[in-house]
């Protein structure tokens, strides 16, 4: 089995070139999705947050308030290192069961997307670097348009990582997405096309 681990900034575009990446027959494992299943209520990472940030941060049926969180610990550092060091160990332990059950049912290529891949260290642990790329007026324009957000609220989540340009030189593979979806899909494919070799 192969291993990429799939990052970039926050709206790079790494959810499109996963999906691309899926249609071509790898196994994809979402951080951010793993993430949201290992905080459910009565998860050991549900109780830990609610111990450090209080009941306020839920909705009345007791599920975490993302939004509220999300301004919460975007707009102060200590808190998101808080969070981080809640919820990473238990990300990082459903990431790894889901790899090892890809593997074992068979697939040749699994993806971990994962936006905070280099900041972890994960990016040690996958057999290739893939980051998906554009430049910051994109990524900006980019997210404000998905999240219906402020330029001010997208650029507290884009500064809370490594700024994308930074994240090149772990690259084994650049995506450019920086124009349209088929560009990006021939650029997907043609990278897909060289690791195709190695399994
Ligand atoms: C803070 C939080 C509650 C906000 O929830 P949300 O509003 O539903 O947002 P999402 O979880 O969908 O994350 C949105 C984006 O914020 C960014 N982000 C999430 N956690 C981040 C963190 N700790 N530091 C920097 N950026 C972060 C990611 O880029 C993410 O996804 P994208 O790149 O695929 O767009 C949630 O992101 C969280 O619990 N984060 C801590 C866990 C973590 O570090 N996840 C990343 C795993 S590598
Ligand atoms: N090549 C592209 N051209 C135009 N819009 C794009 C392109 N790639 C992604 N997008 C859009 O940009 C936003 C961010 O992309 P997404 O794949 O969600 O990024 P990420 O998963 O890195 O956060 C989405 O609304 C997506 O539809």
């Amino acid at each position: 089995m192969f291993l990429i681990g799939l990052t970039g900034g926050i709206a790079s575009g790494k959810s499109t070139v996963s999906h691309m990446l899926s249609e071509l027959g790898a196994y994809i494992v979402d951080a951010d999705k793993l993430s949201r299943e290992i905080t459910q209520p009565g998860k050991p990472a549900w109780e830990e947050i609610i111990k450090r940030f209080g009941l306020r941060i839920t909705h009345v049926d007791g599920k975490i308030d993302r939004k509220r969180l999300g301004q919460l610990v975007f707009a102060d550092r200590q808190a998101r290192a808080d969070l981080e060091k809640i919820t990473h160990p238990y990300i990082e332990a459903a990431a790894k069961d889901a790899i090892a059950a890809a593997a074992e049912c068979g697939f040749a290529v699994v993806v971990l997307d994962a936006p905070l891949l280099i900041e972890v260290g994960w990016h040690t642990k996958v057999d290739a670097v893939w980051v998906v790329y554009v430049n910051e007026q994109t990524q900006l324009a980019r997210l404000m348009a998905r999240d219906k957000s402020d330029e001010k609220a997208a650029r507290a989540r884009m500064n809370a990582q490594l700024a994308l340009k930074n994240k090149l030189k772990y690259a084994d593979v650049v995506i450019d997405n920086n124009d349209g979806i088929e560009n990006t899909k021939k650029n997907v494919c043609k990278a897909w096309q060289e690791i195709k070799g190695i399994f």
